[in-house]
């Protein structure tokens, strides 16, 4: 449904995109997972006919997407990362202007534009005005205004950010249904577990490049042993990070609050010296075990974040 080829993209003098290739068959819910300034944004928007690639081929449902902006344009759905919705309007109104863009007048449009607003679970706030609804509504209701035109490929620049976790499994749940109904989806974010839950595969961008891709079982077990070691730090959170980064096994560290999240390479017997010396050392923690292998350990291990 969507294959990249080659992408390359600079801004002036820095390489955003670096001969990019990605490939994501129907019906697919495709996870694009990468740091900060990783290259998905500017992707999804030489995807979506936004910004002019330098060079790389684009080809969506075989049509070539870089020559043929007109033909592209009907067959995706871009949401970007900041949508803007016309606060004076109600939720209906909001769909009908989207449709008419597209030529789609009438009951026929409006009975088109409820059956969406049911899909994206706003149907009894149809007649609500935009600006009284919540950030998921708005998020839902924008998500439905890109599938007026009934595109095959959606293309949702981290639309789970901002959510709070309810409205995040309504948007997963939104998600489902619609690949089940056959759209095939292309999904940005940082929030590696949620990605998980939902994508069928994902690929890992770093630096403008893709570093790894594949069904969520595939990428997950490629690296079984890239299970971090996570501990909750209690009290002289300083001694226990010391001892750590003096381990010769530690490969990784990340540190969120009291949370230390650890690729270690050693062994059973290793990360049993490890914990002894960071108690012997006068580290109080209240946990320490090994994660399941996830997305999540994946991504820490093969891209390139700074240490905190
Ligand atoms: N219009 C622009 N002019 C100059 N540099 C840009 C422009 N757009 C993006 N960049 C740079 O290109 C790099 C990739 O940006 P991009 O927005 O694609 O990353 P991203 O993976 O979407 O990051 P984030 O998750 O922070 O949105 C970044 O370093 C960014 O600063």
């Amino acid at each position: 449904m969507l294959t990249i080829n080659k992408l390359t993209k600079k801004f002036g003098k820095f390489l955003a995109l670096d001969n990019l290739d990605l490939t994501i068959r129907e019906q697919e819910i495709y996870g694009f997972v990468g740091p900060n300034g990783a290259g998905k944004t500017t992707t999804m928007k030489i995807c979506a006919g936004l910004i002019k690639a330098d060079s790389g081929e684009v080809f969506i449902d075989g049509i070539d997407a870089l020559k043929n902006n007109k033909e592209l344009k009907k067959k995706i759905g871009y949401m970007p990362d900041f949508f803007g919705v016309y606060d004076n309007l109600k939720a209906i109104e909001y769909m009908e202007f989207y449709a008419s863009i597209y030529g789609l007048n009438g009951k026929e449009a409006k009975t088109m534009c409820m059956e969406l607003l049911e899909l994206v679970q706003l149907a009894e706030h149809y007649d609500d005005y935009v600006d009284s609804m919540s950030r998921g509504m708005k998020q839902r209701l924008c998500l439905a205004r890109c599938l007026v035109h009934n595109p095959k490929l959606l293309i949702l620049d981290e639309p789970a950010s901002g959510l709070d976790p309810r409205a995040r499994v309504v948007m997963k749940d939104i998600l489902k249904r619609l690949s089940s109904e056959g759209k095939t989806i292309l999904i940005s974010s940082h929030i590696l577990p949620e990605l998980a839950q939902v994508c069928t595969h994902a690929g890992i961008i770093e630096s403008g490049r893709l570093v790894m891709s594949g069904s969520i079982e595939e990428i997950t077990s490629a690296r079984g042993n890239a299970r971090p070691i996570v501990l909750k730090m209690v009290d002289n959170q300083e001694i226990t990070i010391q001892v750590i980064k003096e381990n010769p096994y530690t490969r990784k560290i990340t540190i969120l609050d009291n949370t230390v999240t650890l690729l270690f390479s050693g062994n059973e017997e290793q990360e049993a010296t490890l914990l002894s010396s960071i108690i012997q050392g006068g580290g109080v923690i209240s946990s320490f075990s090994r994660e399941e292998s996830s997305l999540e350990s994946l991504f820490l291990q093969i891209t390139h974040e700074e240490e905190k």
